[in-house]
């Protein structure tokens, strides 16, 4: 009997891959300084703050203004920001250019589609639907959903489970993202990346060693050509267990 390949599986990061977030990221963060006292900072830095999850993206926001946490802590302001930025995640990001009409060529040429992304899940979700972009994906593995995150691979490994259940196994997958978080991650899964150029991250992707770097979503598919008919072996061999 003829056994059909397993379809391959991209998991995409969400910020600075498929949407452009960081005005919204900016404007919580900028109303969480002030109601601190501190002032604000402008976009250009906030970029460079991106892509390690909520926490981190407070912590290094407060830092940068010289603001302590104060007694309340930095899970207040943590609390804080995300009540802010979950009352308008979407107003003034945007999808990429490309990234809707090549998740559809993906997901017509036999791709399985998920999102691996360290923003918590709610705003994740919300961000999805308000660009039309949550049918395309079958899992939205967010920040807080496992107990880790990347750029630990279990992360990925998490997600390609809820997609694809026992079978995540012997999952071919390929990550997509922006930033050395999600290099490191794919890496620690043991799965090949693709890295955007356009995204945010402190060093350029070119100089992070992805498998490859693309500048336009719309040039995935051809990136994962290579990658998927030469790195067939490329596999995630352990799922963590789940809590
Ligand atoms: O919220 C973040 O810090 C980053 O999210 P990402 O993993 O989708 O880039
Ligand atoms: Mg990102």
């Amino acid at each position: 009997m003829e056994t059909r390949p397993m379809a391959p599986v991209l998991l995409c990061d969400l910020d600075g891959t498929l949407v452009d977030t960081v005005a919204d990221l900016t404007v919580a963060l900028n109303r969480l300084l002030t109601e601190r006292g501190l002032g604000t900072l402008p976009q250009r830095r906030v970029r460079g703050l991106v892509g390690r999850g909520a926490a981190r993206l407070v912590e290094s926001g407060l830092a940068e203004m010289g603001g302590a946490v104060g007694p309340d802590g930095l899970s207040a302001c943590v609390a804080r920001f995300l009540e802010i930025y979950e009352a308008a995640p979407a107003v003034h990001s945007r999808p990429y250019p490309g990234v809707i009409e090549t998740l559809t060529s993906l997901r017509a040429a036999g791709w399985r589609l998920g999102v691996c992304t360290n923003k918590p899940q709610a705003p994740s979700e919300a961000i999805l639907d308000a660009f039309e972009l949550s049918p395309f994906f079958e899992a939205v593995g967010g920040g807080d959903r496992f107990p880790v995150r990347k750029p630990d691979g279990g992360h990925l490994h998490a997600t390609l489970e809820l997609i694809m259940g026992g079978d995540a196994k012997a999952a071919r997958a390929v990550l997509v993202g922006d930033s050395r978080t999600d290099l490191d991650a794919a890496r620690n899964a043991r799965l090949p990346v693709v890295l955007v150029d356009y995204g945010y991250t402190d060093v350029p992707a070119a100089e992070l060693g992805g498998d490859a770097v693309i500048s336009s979503f719309a040039a995935l598919p051809e990136a994962l050509e290579g990658i998927v008919a030469d790195g067939p072996s490329t596999l995630p061999r352990t799922i963590p267990p789940m809590q």
